[in-house]
């Protein structure tokens, strides 16, 4: 299987916390084939299981796993130990938080290296601003995405759209394959993304949470 995420490309996040109904390897692995029927070119999903379960729609994955910690910000893939159990379970590329925020875990030059050399796999870097996109491509990332922006305290208030202004000031500066990623909620938005020198899609909520998009509705009928 190619490792590639193909340029131009739409990835489905398949990820459902456990407060969701949809929560588990199953609704999971339904998920990335309904993902890929529907066009995407990869997959992200959170946890071995999760990752082992999205492998049957034959897609590059990007596994992660969330592990929170208490009184640390940092809990996308914080350490080594989390990057190789994702491996373990099939995952072709591994992100991470390359923010240098405080963590309970490894260094995330380390993990990168570790992804690399020791597990022999690409590394997907997400990022909150451009400074850390520039610090991702020195640390030897495959892809920087804009994951975090919006989710550090320094790019807090989330806005509601999306960070074009992000994947603009990272094309002009970086050579390494930017991924757009948050909130790009519709179509048109995602196709901004490319237009705005993104090499690729994420897009998570608004295909694979039913509960967040009817709330959405929801929302707006109640208005
Ligand atoms: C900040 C954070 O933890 N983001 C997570 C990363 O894996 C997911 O919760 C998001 O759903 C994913 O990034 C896709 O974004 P959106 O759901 O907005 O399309």
């Amino acid at each position: 299987m190619s490792l590639e995420l193909k340029r131009g490309g739409l990835i489905v996040s398949c990820q459902a916390q456990a407060d969701n109904p949809l929560h588990g390897p199953i609704f999971m692995g339904a998920m990335a084939l309904a993902a890929r029927d529907g066009g995407a070119v990869g997959i992200r999903a959170n946890g071995p299981e999760d990752v082992r379960a999205c492998r049957v729609a034959g897609l590059p994955t990007i596994g992660i796993s969330k592990i929170k910690s208490d009184g640390f910000p940092v809990y996308i893939t914080p350490n080594r130990a989390a990057a190789q159990d994702l491996a373990k379970a099939g995952a072709d590329i591994i992100a991470l938080d390359c923010t240098p925020r405080p963590r309970n875990g490894d260094d995330p030059e380390s993990i990168v290296r570790f992804i690399r050399d020791e597990l022999g796999l690409e590394v997907f870097a997400d990022i909150s601003t451009l400074d850390e996109g520039l610090a991702a491509e020195q640390m030897g990332a495959t892809y920087v995405s804009t994951t975090l922006s919006g989710y550090t305290s320094y790019t807090e208030p989330k806005p509601e759209g999306p960070d074009l202004k992000l994947i603009e000031a990272l094309a002009s500066r970086i050579s390494t394959p930017i991924v757009a990623e948050g909130r790009f909620n519709t179509p048109q938005l995602a196709r901004n993304a490319l237009d705005a020198g993104a090499h690729a899609v994420v897009v998570g909520t608004m295909i694979t949470s039913p509960r967040e998009i009817t709330r959405a509705f929801a929302r707006s009928l109640a208005k």
